[in-house]
């Protein structure tokens, strides 16, 4: 469809005219001529917020990004092959996580795919997120559904994210660069993104409803287990206190209400939802069988419910290890070679001030070490780290060195401090410096080489003093050999290399895993697996490194009852093959770690945490023969 074309289209539908389009795509156009006074014949960019705006907005959906992060990985997992990236954007419709093949980076953020991209309706016109935002409804806005022409490549759709009070608390997107000419081919995706908003709901609600009893529900017994539609939860008083948004439908089509409503529902007794009082819920745990768990709810609809006890711990605030008691390179890893000699090194070269560069895969703990370094060098000044790959070339000047009142229009009155000044005296760590743009990386070269940093609108340098520790998930050096990297910035910043092995090959596997629990569960009572779930999480091979591993307890822990995670608490694709019965729990982890390890001893025995002598031993006791 031409430009011309589109624009008629628009205007001609705001008249009053058909053609065909969704009713809500109507509404959504005529929210952007009448509401918001946009243009369609004027096609503008998509908007990307500072990085400083970015970290505001990331930080007040921090609690939510870490229950949901397993959750978007897990959908990601799903779609990625089919190109789809994934967006989750906060309630003002500013991306606050992403994830997308790197490879297309340049593509992805042009088209506003991307952290910090800002697709609110006022803002860019009819989109699939701001389009959620506006109605609260899972929907899909495809190519030329879009307002704004410079979208209309696209293909999106997106499911709103409700908090426990049934306020929308977020908006999950997948999207198409470029996608398959038909809107119906986007249903499928409607259905994953839905149901993986419908998981992250119930860990969030999970996690924050520690004194509260949980009722889960499901139409058919058989899933009510293992895959529950909705929860809502009870006050000791037997008010609801919290619900998904499933939870939010069922009690508002109970009594006739509207579910946009919340506060007609929240603090009302169960009673007048269901057929049944707060005893007779709280009978219906897993002590019965889930066909014996049906309630009948007002309107004479019939469902299987599953009732938690309140937990009474703190649950989904974790403990972070970053600020527990023990001395900052104790909490790098356990004890074994490997760590020891990483160890020694953080200690030698944490109280220098030399640059020192972290490669390792993605999710492998690069920051978490950087911020060890820090902790390690005894430097008074702040931890500052920024993430060079979502800083946009027209700002990087802006972001990193500051600027002074009235240095462009825009520009706060009062001017303000760069990135680069904020770790003066501390340490400034440079996340991604392999994706940083060449603008960047000449105008981080001079400030290295000079010390000084000049405040866009200023004319007077002023003197910075501080500590780089860079990070990259793609190997530097190779870069400069490509050509994509500055040398003279690579030999600046690696006076010092260090090297963070992949989780799967990691000895102290076991002794991460402790800590992850510890830190998932309440203060002094970590998180326990059973062995079955053990098995599964030995056997698994962990691509995302320490974060999938991190953000699977995150989820399970939310998820579990009584903090044991049982296999149907872990996200699905770790795979939830059962084991053959009866059979010694020791005996079916070796055998499952050894299958997941294709037989390999030595392999099987670094993840165990033992040396081989001591698997051999175990296989002659459990009859355990070479697989090959
Ligand atoms: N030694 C450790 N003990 C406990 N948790 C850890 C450890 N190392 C890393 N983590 C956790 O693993 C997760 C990923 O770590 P981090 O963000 O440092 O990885 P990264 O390599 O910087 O990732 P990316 O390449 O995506 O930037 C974080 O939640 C972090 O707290």
């Amino acid at each position: 469809m031409s430009f011309a074309d589109h624009v008629r289209e628009i205007e001609s539908v705001s008249q009053g005219a058909r053609t065909g389009r969704d009713d809500l795509v109507v509404e959504s156009w005529r929210r952007c001529l009448e509401d918001y006074q946009l243009d369609p014949s004027r096609a503008r960019e998509a908007v990307i917020v500072s990085e400083t705006l970015l970290r505001e907005h990331r930080q007040q959906s921090e609690d939510l990004v870490r229950i949901a992060r397993s959750g978007l990985e897990r959908l990601y997992h799903q779609v990625a092959e089919q190109n789809y990236v994934l967006l989750l954007s906060d309630r003002q419709g500013v991306t606050v996580e992403f994830l997308g093949d790197p490879s297309f980076n340049n593509n992805l953020r042009k088209a506003g795919l991307f952290l910090g991209s800002e697709w609110s309706e006022p803002r860019a016109g009819t989109c699939a997120v701001g389009a959620c935002i506006a109605t609260g409804e899972a929907l899909t806005i495809h190519q030329t559904d879009h307002f704004d022409m410079t979208h209309t490549p696209l293909s999106c759709t997106a499911a709103p994210i409700y908090d426990m009070h049934g306020s929308l608390a977020a908006v999950l997107d997948i999207s198409l660069l470029s996608s398959p000419i038909l809107k119906t081919s986007q249903n499928i995706a409607r259905h994953f993104v839905s149901s993986t908003v419908r998981r992250i709901e119930l860990a969030n609600l999970m996690a924050h409803s520690r004194n509260d009893l949980v009722l889960r529900f499901a139409a058919a017994p058989e899933f009510l287990d293992v895959d529950p539609e909705a929860a809502i939860t009870l006050d000791g008083s037997g008010r609801i206190s919290g619900m998904t948004h499933g939870g939010a439908r069922i009690l508002a089509t109970s009594c006739g209400l509207d579910w946009r409503r919340p506060q007609d529902i929240i603090g009302q007794p169960v009673s007048r939802f269901f057929d049944a009082d707060v005893n007779e819920l709280a009978a219906l745990t897993r002590s019965r069988l889930p066909q014996d768990r049906r309630i009948a709810i007002r309107d004479g609809s019939i469902l299987y419910a599953h009732a938690i006890e309140p937990q009474q711990k703190t649950k989904g605030v974790p403990v972070s290890s970053e600020r527990s008691a023990v001395p900052a390179v104790g909490r790098l890893g356990g004890d074994t070679p490997e760590m020891d000699a990483l160890r020694r090194k953080v200690i030698r070269l944490g109280r220098t001030s030399l640059p020192i560069l972290i490669q390792g895969e993605t999710g492998t703990g690069k920051e978490f070490l950087a911020r060890i370094i820090h902790d390690a060098s005894g430097l008074k000044g702040r931890f500052v780290a920024i993430n060079c790959a979502a800083i946009p070339d027209q700002l990087v000047e802006s972001e990193l060195f500051g600027y002074l009142p009235g240095a462009f229009t825009g520009a706060l009155t009062k001017g303000r401090k760069g990135l680069i000044e904020e770790a003066d005296g501390g340490t400034l760590f440079l996340d991604e410096i392999g994706d940083m743009s060449p603008t960047a990386q000449s105008r981080l070269l001079r400030v290295l080489a000079e010390g000084e940093v000049l405040p866009v609108g200023g004319s007077v340098p002023r003197k910075v003093d501080f500590r780089v520790v860079s990070a990259s998930h793609r190997s530097l050096a190779g870069l400069v050999e490509k050509g994509l990297f500055r040398g003279d910035l690579y030999y600046r910043l690696n006076a010092a290399m260090m090297v963070l092995p992949s989780l799967r090959d990691r000895e102290d596997f076991p002794w991460l895993l402790d800590r992850l629990l510890e830190k998932h569960g309440a203060a002094g009572r970590p998180l326990r697996l059973s062995d079955a779930a053990r098995c599964v999480v030995l056997g698994y091979d962990w691509p995302g490194n320490i974060r999938e591993l991190d953000n699977a307890l995150a989820f399970a822990g939310a998820l579990c009852e009584e903090g044991l995670i049982e296999v149907s608490d872990l996200p699905e694709h770790l795979g939830r093959t059962p084991l053959p019965e009866p059979v010694n729990a020791r005996e079916a982890e070796l055998r499952a770690v050894l299958s997941a390890c294709d037989g390999n001893v030595s392999e099987a025995a670094r993840r165990l945490g033992i040396d081989r002598t001591t698997l051999h031993r175990q296989m002659r006791r459990f009859n355990i023969g070479k697989l090959h």
